[in-house]
């Protein structure tokens, strides 16, 4: 039967050409022929699309939309067997490694293979030598073992330093004895450890003749290849059931002690330093934060995935929000499309535009990363402090950003919104824990913040800053600079905009800079005014998110109207921030309070821009029904019915009486009718 598009009228609407768009969002033409073709593979195939449960009534499929009123044991098990058939699906059709990465995205459920791909094979790769990676990452490839990243302990997380775990030296055997001395150094958190993982990237202190040397890695084997047993003197599980239904609750986060367990000395990584046989330490000539490579590496990939996340909660709440219509109805005719009122798009579109400045954003990151580890493989060591400032910086405010829009999204579906088959309270639930992991993100931004105030000290000495702290450079001129803005429309020229960002990011880090300064102690400066140096790092990395859209705004993009809706999109990012943090740019003294409120008045009016272009925009994540799993993001709109529906399939609504009504209900209903009598 042929459905009926709901938003056929608002499609109609669009100024653009949505396909090439497409082309835009995705990266290139083969990126999205890519996604494109793995998506529908996914979406129709019922072996990944569904999740099959073994109950009283035999095998019982479900689809996405019911996942959080399943049980987790049978949700995990049936990630186990979705990522087995992905595997071999993998293997079978010899998918590139883009294609695999795709496939993992689409199946859309947390799993061991992320920790294993995303953590587990990048640390072996950027602390392993040579030879260690000749002999593991074969293994790790083939998935002949399976491997997590075991850092963070119940005692310590963000202080990686003060990690507890040891890994002794015995040079009579050539081994290290890893161990486990209180409580609060086993190991928590590690995704895959739980259940699945074979081995682990084990992070310990390295004792050496007595003698500390602070945090290594090590590759530890946890359970046998042949039962799966956890092997002599490790005790490893599951932490238990994490934030909402379903979620990340497919993840076996886990436990870990260890009990002098023993290994060999060449399963430490030796990249950035080694041990002899006589039990020598020995520094390598490449930096030691090399050790925190593939953070680094994790942090970058979250940005991308970042502007996924959020670029499926607005295409449900574009999509609903042109569905949905209250109050306004005049002489019997429809009401208001809820899209259609202001509030709405001052609170929904900044979020598509950030979901796009994300996209941009994570694609440069991507690209620099790359240039980086390139010049790192050849000892150029002189971009890594940027690099890791970088992606600590924008992970934590695209993570933050995405994890607080999907709930706006959620509050801007309304009731129906607060319902898990709209999609959304799932997708947040699984997403929020990224503004913790791979560093929580406040921590990440005070290490932004390092990087600012080492930079600003560093521009007395005549030292250059390029790349992005180039603006640094500028100092005398950004200090004094005001804006040229006269009316609202000066507010549209990239150079008013990027200039007000520089301003303000400058005059932010040179104030705390000098506060700094006041303090004999800077360490105790440094806590003190932690909190203003968060906002000056978050000005930062908010500039070089708003500089990224400018330059993808510079390439030639071709395809009807694509510049066009960018370039709006680009302005609303931007001034919607001006707006939120107007106080910065005018206590910084950049702005005055009329040209704030021409920035405000300039939003409104690129507002109504978007608004013909909005499901549009939306339709151009070319998000999958399946992937978006929400009734109320449906492309057809046809959500009425489907919510209608939908409430039956609840367990609760398999018989009319509920379980419970003779035991708990009747005995009250026959209370009442006896104290009616009385
Ligand atoms: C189904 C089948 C499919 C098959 C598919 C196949 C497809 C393949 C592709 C698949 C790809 C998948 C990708 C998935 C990605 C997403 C997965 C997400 C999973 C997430 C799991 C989560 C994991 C974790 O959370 S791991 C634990 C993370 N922990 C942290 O982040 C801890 C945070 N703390 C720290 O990083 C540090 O302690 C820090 C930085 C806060 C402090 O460091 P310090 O050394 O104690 O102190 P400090 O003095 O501040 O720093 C010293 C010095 O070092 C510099 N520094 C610090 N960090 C770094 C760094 N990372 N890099 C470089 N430099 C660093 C710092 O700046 C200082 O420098 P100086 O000032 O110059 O001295
Ligand atoms: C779902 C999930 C998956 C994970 N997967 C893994 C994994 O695979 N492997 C792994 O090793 N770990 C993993 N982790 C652990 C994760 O990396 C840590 O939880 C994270 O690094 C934060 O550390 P913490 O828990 O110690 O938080 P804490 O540091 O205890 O943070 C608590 C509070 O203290 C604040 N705080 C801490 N230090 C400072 C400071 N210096 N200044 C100001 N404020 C501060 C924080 O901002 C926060 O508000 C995972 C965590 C989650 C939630």
């Amino acid at each position: 039967m042929e459905s009926i598009d709901y938003l056929a009228e608002e499609r109609k609407k669009a100024e653009f050409n949505v396909d090439e768009m497409k082309i835009v969002w995705a990266g290139s033409r083969r990126a999205f022929e890519v996604s494109d073709y793995i998506s529908k593979l996914v979406a129709d195939d019922p072996d990944l699309s569904f999740i099959f449960i073994e109950c009283h009534r035999g095998i019982q499929g479900f689809s996405k939309e019911e996942r959080t009123m399943l049980p987790r044991k049978e949700l995990f098990k049936n990630t186990l067997r979705k990522s087995a058939y992905s595997w071999k699906h993998i293997i079978d059709h010899q998918l590139s490694e883009e294609e695999a990465e795709r496939l993992r995205y689409f199946v859309d459920e947390p799993a061991f293979i992320d920790s294993h791909l995303g953590v587990f094979i990048p640390a072996i790769k950027g602390q392993g030598t040579k030879e260690q990676l000749k002999k593991w990452l074969p293994l790790a490839y083939k998935m002949q073992i399976i491997g997590c990243y075991a850092q963070t302990e119940l005692g310590h997380g963000s202080n990686v330093q003060g990690l507890e775990t040891t890994a002794t030296f015995d040079p009579r055997t050539d081994e290290f004895v890893i161990h486990s001395p209180t409580l609060t150094s086993s190991k928590w958190w590690p995704g895959g450890l739980g259940k699945v993982s074979t081995h682990a990237i084990v992070y310990a202190r390295l004792i050496t003749d007595g003698k500390d040397h602070g945090i290594n890695g090590f590759i530890v084997q946890l359970r046998s290849l042949e039962d799966h047993k956890p092997l002599p003197g490790i005790t490893v599980g599951d932490i238990g059931t994490k934030f909402g239904n379903g979620a990340y609750n497919t993840m076996d986060n886990g436990v870990l002690r260890f009990d002098h367990v023993r290994i060999p000395r060449d399963q430490m990584l030796m990249r950035v330093a080694q041990v002899t046989k006589d039990g020598k330490y020995v520094q390598s000539d490449v930096p030691r934060q090399l050790l925190y490579e593939s953070m680094v590496y994790t942090r970058q990939a979250l940005v991308t995935y970042a502007s996924g996340a959020l670029s499926r909660a607005v295409c449900i709440a574009t999509r609903y929000s042109a569905v949905r219509r209250q109050f306004g109805s005049q002489n019997g005719g429809q009401e208001i499309q809820v899209i259609d009122y202001k509030t709405q798009q001052s609170r929904l579109f900044p979020l598509l535009a950030s979901a796009y400045a994300f996209r941009f954003v994570g694609e440069w990151l991507k690209w620099f990363y790359t240039d980086v580890t390139q010049r790192l493989q050849a000892n150029d060591f002189s971009t890594l402090p940027e690099l890791h400032a970088t992606t600590a910086g924008i992970k934590s405010l695209t993570t933050t950003a995405t994890a607080d829009g999907i709930e706006e999204c959620r509050k801007l579906c309304g009731g129906h919104g607060y319902l898990c088959s709209s999609g959304l309270p799932e997708l947040y639930a699984v997403y929020v824990p990224a503004c913790t992991f791979e560093g929580d993100n406040v921590v990440l931004l005070l290490q932004v913040a390092r990087f600012l105030m080492k930079t600003v000290s560093q521009l007395s000495s005549g030292k250059k800053p390029t790349g992005t702290i180039a603006y640094m450079g500028k100092i005398e001129h950004l200090m004094q600079c005001r804006s040229d803005v006269e009316q609202a429309k000066d507010w549209l020229k990239p150079s008013a905009i990027l200039e007000a960002f520089e301003a303000r990011a400058t005059r932010m880090s040179v104030a705390c800079a000098q506060s700094l300064s006041k303090f004999d102690n800077p360490e105790e400066g440094f806590q003190e005014l932690a909190p203003d140096l968060v906002e000056a790092a978050l000005a930062h990395c908010q500039l070089i998110v708003v500089s990224k859209f400018i330059e993808k705004l510079q390439q030639d993009i071709p395809g009807e109207g694509i510049k066009q809706q960018l370039e709006v999109l680009c302005c609303i990012y931007a001034l919607f921030l001006l707006h939120k943090h107007h106080g910065d740019f005018l206590v910084t003294g950049y702005i005055t309070s009329k040209q704030g409120l021409f920035a405000n008045e300039q939003l409104r009016a690129l507002y109504t821009q978007v608004r013909p272009n909005a499901v549009s925009l939306a339709d151009a994540f070319n998000h999958t029904d399946h992937f978006l799993g929400s009734i109320l993001g449906r492309y057809d709109g046809n959500v009425y019915p489907k919510l209608y529906e939908a409430a039956w399939k609840d367990p609760l609504n398999e018989s009319d009486v509920p379980d419970g009504f003779d035991e708990y209900i009747r005995p009250l209903l026959k209370q009442q009718l006896q104290t009616a009598r009385l």
